[in-house]
């Protein structure tokens, strides 16, 4: 098995990997253009931490302006075998706090404007979604966050918007009627492009306002969302290097496959491949696009 490297991609808030030592800054050039940052590589007791800032340094991009691509094609060149997402997020439930940190199990996809996956024409590709969350993976979360007395729950379904502007009345009735927990604008297509690269993948979103539903409670803006993103930015650097210090040498098979996401996934035959495009994919499909031994 594969030596385990923990990858981490910060939100809103979220810039920089307290704990991280030893802290190399790695350029890595992608074929999917530029990611969001350069990869803060270093380790956490023993265990290598690759960190990149979603937004930037500076939050300089949007949602939308997101290289996800880049991002994900960069963590997988640095050796990434698991991948913690943190997000800002809004909540549609009561109990469900500014502070409450939710474990996504699952995505519901709203996004319109981004480029969702590595594969097309030229090299087709439909990798399996159903369970987009690896299961050891947020158990590994879940215990950390016991561990740091930090109140979460351990499912949750998390409903991605494109942005940039937050939701109608209207729209956040209805994903609440739908019985979504949380929003946020960054989890897809980043689940589905890590799911590709055969990197195992968990969300920690971590509530930073009722976006626009609740009567009690002020419209979610930007300010709001600021304030609490702050506190729970300590938060979380507890929580990932707990997770760290506690994380296996090798990288645990995925039960529900993540690792192996793309094995029998390539519909387009070998002969009708386009020669350019395997060579975008070397690093997320090598595994599986490498020669066979003779
Ligand atoms: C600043 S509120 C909206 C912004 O916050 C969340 O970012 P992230 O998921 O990167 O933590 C949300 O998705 C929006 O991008
Ligand atoms: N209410 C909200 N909607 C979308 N993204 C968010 N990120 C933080 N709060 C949010």
């Amino acid at each position: 098995m594969a030596k385990a490297v923990l990858g981490i991609i910060g939100g809103s808030g979220v810039y920089d990997l307290p704990g991280l030592e030893d802290i190399r800054e790695m350029r890595i050039d992608s074929p999917w253009g530029e990611p969001s940052d350069v990869l803060r590589v270093g380790r956490i007791g023993r265990t290598e931490v690759a960190f990149l800032p979603r937004h930037g340094r500076g939050h300089r991009l949007s949602p939308s302006d997101i290289n996800y691509r880049a991002n994900i094609d960069v963590m997988k060149r640095a050796g990434v075998t698991d991948l913690i997402s943190v997000s800002a997020c809004g909540s549609f439930k009561d109990e469900y706090y500014p502070g409450f940190f939710v474990l996504v199990d699952q995505y519901v996809d709203r996004t319109h404007r981004r480029e969702s996956s590595f594969f097309g024409r030229g090299c087709v590709a439909h990798v399996p979604m159903a369970h987009p969350v690896g299961p050891l993976l947020r158990q590994r979360i879940a215990d950390a966050a016991v561990a740091e007395k930090i109140p979460f729950s351990l499912n949750g379904t998390l409903v991605c918007i494109e942005g940039p502007q937050f939701s109608t009345y209207a729209e956040s009735i209805t994903y609440k009627n739908l019985g979504y927990d949380v929003i946020g604008m960054t989890a897809m297509p980043e689940a589905k492009l890590a799911r590709e690269a055969e990197i195992t993948y968990a969300t920690v979103a971590m509530v930073t306002d009722y976006d626009c539903w609740h009567e009690e409670h002020d419209d979610v803006d930007v300010a709001s969302v600021v304030a609490v993103a702050h506190q729970n930015a300590r938060k979380v650097a507890g929580l990932i290097a707990r997770v760290a210090r506690d994380f296996p040498a090798e990288h645990e098979p995925c039960p529900v496959g993540s690792d192996r996401a793309l094995d029998g996934a390539i519909m387009t035959a070998p002969s009708a491949r386009d020669p350019e495009l395997l060579k975008k994919l070397d690093a997320v499909a090598g595994r599986v696009l490498k020669a066979p031994a003779t």
